[in-house]
């Protein structure tokens, strides 16, 4: 059974009324294998993953863990199953290393418990000697290395990664990518790096305006998108040695409401746009997008 799943979740913050919603109608399995959210800034990523983590209630649908709602979970069990991990900014800068991470134990003082910090150091491939470092007094890729001993303090069944590399330089984020793959964790990243969905994600949905508008294989999915949207991502990849990327058309989203919310910046825009495209089935994924057909063969 899929662990944690979004059954039709409109999201969105106090203060904005449900026409301001920022995620609409998504539903989606955390299925095994890794599952990859991609989309641009402002696309509703992060949104979700904080209603996965139970951080946000949904106007409407539901987030199901197991067979329960979030909502009647058993909360404990839930916040030991499921750990985020976000940047390391989020590290407590007064708290040394060993203490940030024994903080995050289920039990903590005993003297079990406090041995597995040094165990904890060394699963994430630090040395156990930087327990008593503070978070400056080690470089960007040990923090996030921290960052995960602390998520995999509880013994997770999923870990939910938002960005978890984007503050890194190249060589330091291929050797995180790394560990994450090495754990024997699910995992659910959100990224708009699609080298690093590629890596560690057998499935990915693309959130475009806070809809998922294409799902499936992220291997088929990138090396031939069925929607505008996620060929204007791929292709956004700046290549080694090639020209940058040229910004296209218009940058913001239209209301779904009043049609496809891609249609102003799609280069096979159509009238038929005008109409909100229902989520299908093509070619082995899920694509929002009327003109899904023409997309794969152009
Ligand atoms: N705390 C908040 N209160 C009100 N609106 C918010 C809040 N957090 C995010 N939003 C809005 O929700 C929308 C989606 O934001 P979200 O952070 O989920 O996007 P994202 O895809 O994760 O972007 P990024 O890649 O930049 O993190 C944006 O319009 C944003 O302004």
């Amino acid at each position: 059974m899929t662990m944690l799943r979004a059954e039709r979740v409109t999201l969105g913050y106090a203060g904005r009324d449900v026409g301001r919603a920022v995620v609409h109608d998504v539903s989606l399995d955390i299925t095994a294998g890794g599952v990859g959210l991609i989309g641009e800034s402002g696309s509703g990523k992060t949104t979700l993953a904080r209603a996965f983590l139970g951080l946000l209630a949904p106007i409407s649908g539901n987030i199901w863990y197991g067979d329960q709602t979030l909502k009647k979970a058993d909360m404990r069990k839930f916040r030991k199953d499921v750990q985020p991990v976000f940047q390391a900014e989020a590290l407590d800068p007064r708290m040394r290393v060993g203490a940030s991470v024994a903080e995050a134990l289920p039990v903590r003082g005993h003297r079990a418990a406090r041995a597995r910090v040094p165990e904890l150091l060394e699963q994430v491939g630090l040395d156990p000697g930087l327990a008593t470092r503070r978070p400056h007094q080690l470089s960007g890729g040990q923090r996030q290395r921290v960052v995960i001993a602390r998520a995999l303090a509880a013994g997770p069944r999923l870990l939910i990664l938002d960005e978890p590399t984007s503050a890194l330089d190249v060589t330091v984020q291929a050797r995180i990518l790394d560990l994450i793959a090495s754990l024997d964790t699910e995992r659910l990243l959100i990224t708009h790096n699609l080298a690093v969905v590629e890596r560690l994600c057998r499935t990915s949905h693309v959130l475009f305006a806070g809809r998922v508008v294409e799902s499936g294989p992220t291997r088929d999915l990138l090396a031939k998108p069925a929607h505008p949207y996620t060929r204007a991502l791929r292709d956004a990849v700046p290549k080694l040695g090639g020209p940058p990327p040229q910004a296209r058309g218009v940058t913001e989203a239209v209301p779904a409401e009043t049609g496809c919310p891609f249609r102003l910046r799609c280069p096979l825009a159509a009238p038929e746009c005008e109409r909100p495209p229902a989520l299908r089935e093509v070619r082995g994924r899920q694509v929002a997008c009327h003109r899904a057909e023409d997309v794969l063969v152009t």
